[in-house]
């Protein structure tokens, strides 16, 4: 390497092996990241592009290998802070306890002294408004009282502020997952400022448009390993699927044909009394689409509150639910992988308050295979898996019980290309068997694959669409038109 590609070295990861019992989560990875790149990671869920990221923050060393960060020798979570590398998490981080300008405190020690609070509610102001413009998050707010996109956008200002050490390397472990369009878009075109000005990303996304988009070289991993690492214009979707070891299937049709009619499953009233009403008939697959926070989850909460209001469990739900943040309200995080999947149903494999632990074996044996859950036991802690595989255990979970109607708030973000197809070829079985599914996505694609499409805006339905009127077109214009009285 010449001195001036020494220069601009951010970090250097050589060799990197890390293995957690018989996983080997980085088996030999060797990466280097330069100032004015843009690196798009994709790979497999579990492929170990999360690990390869603590291994560059600094938070693990790996069992093997060396890891550089510019010209400094000193390894571990200070040395790269110090040499500016700074990482928003998949699992955001921030304390919901605290307000956004104390959380900004947290992660920049810089911020002390006298009138600190005062100071850092400008600096933080300033950078929601700079990534961010129109957002409407109050910096004295406290995070619990914030939506996840508000969230994620949080701790995205907060990890891009200059306090203290300049920053050079920003990790963005899916930081769109729970973002609209709209706000992803924003993000991407600060991304693309930030590396021209000389800074380094790497950005993790299962949205392959997204990295193509944004990624100046693109690295695959695969089972630990890197396959392919390629400037961007040298990849095409299909490259990308092929490289992770996905299969490529004609793109998905909408997901059921059928005309449905007669008496519907669901009703619901329009909302505040504003735009339209709602309703779902049996076997109907039903997306709900729209800038995020305008009111999608909150239908969803509603109607699975209006079907199971009562406090006793009943014996034959009528709805199950895939819960969108899944770290507050989806996994139980000090359980095992096959309980957080099993909970749904473990009444149905009890017998006088015995539970057939056979029956409930066989289940999650039975939704590993099915949809790819990738662990070497089903007794392992939950949070042994890596994020796309904890969202997967959610939603065996909701499909595994016998519910005839699902209720989704976003189930597929963070899970990988090859097992959405799988899980879309689920969902049209299940359908055809009669199942109907309520399905809130942030992805227009997938929203796109519905019979019917409810378009939310400012709280209230305002528009249907269904059949070939179902398009990103229609569902974009809609979005920005406001409900009628
Ligand atoms: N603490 C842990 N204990 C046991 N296994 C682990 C642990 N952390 C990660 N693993 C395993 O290491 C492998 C790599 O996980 P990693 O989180 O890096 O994948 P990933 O590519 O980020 O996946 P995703 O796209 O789902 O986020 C997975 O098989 C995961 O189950």
């Amino acid at each position: 390497m010449n001195a001036s590609e020494t220069a601009a070295t951010v970090v250097r990861v050589t060799d990197a092996k890390v293995h957690y019992g018989a996983v080997r989560a980085l088996d030999g990875v060797t990466l280097t990241i330069r100032a004015g790149e843009c690196i798009g990671l994709v790979g497999h869920n579990g492929a170990g592009k999360s690990t390869i990221v603590n291994v560059i923050n600094g938070g693990l060393t790996p069992h093997q290998g060396a890891i550089a960060f510019g010209r400094s020798t000193d390894q571990g979570i200070k040395a790269a802070r110090e040499a500016g590398i700074r990482c928003v998490f998949q699992e955001l981080s921030l304390c919901p306890n605290l307000t956004v300008v104390e959380n900004t405190r947290v992660m920049h020690r810089g911020l002390a002294g006298w009138g600190w609070r005062k100071r850092g509610a400008e600096i933080i102001a300033r950078k929601l408004d700079e990534i961010f413009p129109g957002h409407s998050i109050d910096a004295s707010e406290q995070l619990g009282n914030l939506t996840i996109a508000e969230r994620q956008m949080a701790e995205i200002a907060i990890t891009f502020c200059e306090i203290g050490n300049p920053v050079r390397l920003v990790i963005l472990d899916e930081p769109t997952s729970s973002l609209d369009a709209r706000l992803a878009d924003q993000l991407l075109t600060y991304v693309r400022s930030f590396v021209a000005s000389g800074g380094a990303i790497i950005f993790i996304s299962h949205i392959l448009s997204e990295i193509l988009s944004i990624a100046s070289r693109i690295v695959v991993m695969k089972d630990g390993k890197v396959v392919a690492e390629r400037a961007a214009t040298e990849f095409s979707e299909h490259g990308l699927i092929e490289a992770m070891g996905s299969v490529i299937k004609a793109r998905q049709a909408r997901i059921t044909t059928t005309a449905h009619s007669g008496e519907p499953l669901l009703t619901a009233p329009p909302a505040r009394g504003i735009g339209l009403p709602f309703k779902a008939h049996r076997g109907e697959i039903i997306g709900f689409a729209g800038l995020g926070g305008h009111g999608q989850t909150d239908m969803l909460v509603n109607l699975f509150d209006a079907r199971s209001g009562n406090w006793l469990r009943s014996k034959d739900p009528e709805v199950a639910f895939v819960a969108g943040d899944r770290a507050v309200n989806g996994t139980f995080t000090l359980w095992s992988i096959l309980k957080n999947l099993s909970i749904g149903v473990l009444p149905d494999f009890s017998r006088f308050g015995k539970l057939d632990e056979a029956h409930e074996e066989a289940l999650g044996q039975s939704w590993k295979e099915r949809i790819g859950i990738r662990t070497p036991d089903l007794e392992h802690g939950i949070l042994s898996l890596s994020g796309g595989n904890q969202q997967k255990v959610l939603f065996a979970r909701a499909l595994a019980s016998l519910a005839p109607v699902v209720l989704m708030d976003d189930p597929m973000r963070r899970v990988d290309f090859g097992t959405k197809q799988e899980v879309y070829a689920i969902l049209r079985s299940e359908a055809a068997n009669g199942r109907t599914f309520i399905w809130y996505s942030t992805e227009i694609d997938e929203v796109c694959l519905c019979d019917r499409v409810y378009v939310f805006n400012n709280g209230a339905i305002v528009a249907e669409l269904s059949g070939d009127e179902v398009s990103e077109e229609n569902i974009l214009s809609a979005s920005f038109k406001e409900a009628a009285a």
